[in-house]
């Protein structure tokens, strides 16, 4: 497919798509973009090169159209472009929470639907994305969903019902991650350490620690123990990530996510 692709949306994970697949080799003239603040717009004309129009000319010239507005916007937008929407256009969601049968219920029938889960390491080429079809999209719609999303990272194709579960773990996962980040340089802080030196030394030990876990293919529990020296240092800072409930902490957190989710869908 040659044809224009249109993204709605253009926040943060909107802008982060629309980067990612100029910076891949997308023609800006293949781009438009659905957006309706002038001053965004002109900002987004210049950056990238792309056309910035009104969600209805967005919807009637593109053959692929991705929907980046937030999930309690859905509706609205879904009900405000539906008139311009033909069989065989495809939709791809990346909204949180919103299912397939809810795209397909807002739109003429035979408008093909894929709901993605991305997220924010896109902007870097990083992303993990998760790919889920509705019930009637080819295999040529689906390939060409997952090649959206492979332009900026990884991509996994995976049932709908595990969409609110992916969602709470690669979708949410990047802000966990920064808290952890974020608490780690603090701590170095209150040990004492300037915070630029505190700063350094948590990314670069996260990075490092990422390029391991994909480079190794060892499992963390055997990175982990390798870190950990017998009555060491670790061993004495992992006992208290345990008597502080940080294990337990994360799974009551994405659950808390994964209900979220679910919740946003329904
Ligand atoms: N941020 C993330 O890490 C991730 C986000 N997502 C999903 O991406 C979607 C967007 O999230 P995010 O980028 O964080 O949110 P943002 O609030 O940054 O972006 C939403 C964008 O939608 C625009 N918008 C709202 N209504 C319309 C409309 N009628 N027509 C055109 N544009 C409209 C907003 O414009 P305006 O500013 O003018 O209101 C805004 O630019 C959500 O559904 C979220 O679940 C998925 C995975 C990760
Ligand atoms: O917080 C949210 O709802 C979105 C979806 C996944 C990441 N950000």
């Amino acid at each position: 497919m040659s044809e224009q692709t249109a993204v709605i949306g253009a926040g943060v994970m909107g802008e982060t798509l629309i980067s990612g697949l100029v910076r891949s080799g997308h023609a800006p003239s293949s781009l438009l973009v659905g957006e309706r603040r002038a001053e965004r717009a002109a900002e987004l004309e210049e950056r990238y090169g792309v056309r910035v129009v009104d969600n209805l000319t967005a919807a009637r010239e593109a053959q692929t159209v991705a929907l980046v507005i937030k999930p309690q916007d859905m509706g609205a937008v879904l009900d405000e472009i539906a008139p311009a929407l033909r069989p065989g256009q495809l939709l791809v969601s990346l909204a949180a929470g919103i299912t397939t049968a809810f795209v397909e219920s807002h739109v003429p029938e035979g408008v093909a639907v894929v709901r993605v889960m991305p997220n924010t390491p896109a902007l870097v080429d990083e992303g993990m994305a998760a790919v889920s079809e509705g019930s009637s999209v080819t295999e040529e719609q689906l390939a060409y969903a997952e090649s959206l999303m492979s332009s900026v990272g990884k991509v996994l194709r995976i049932p709908e019902k595990q969409q609110d579960a992916v969602t709470a773990i690669s979708g949410s996962g990047p802000a966990y991650l920064f808290y952890v980040v974020e608490s780690m340089i603090e701590a170095g802080v209150h040990l004492g350490l300037p915070r630029a030196t505190s700063t350094d030394l948590v990314v670069q030990t996260l990075v490092g620690s990422g390029a391991m876990l994909r480079e190794t293919g060892t499992h963390p529990t055997v990175l982990r123990e390798q870190v950990t020296s017998p009555a060491g240092t670790t061993a004495a800072a992992l006992r208290e990530l345990e008597v502080h409930g940080v294990r337990a902490a994360f799974l009551a957190a994405m659950e808390a996510a994964r209900d979220r989710s679910a919740a946003l869908g329904s």
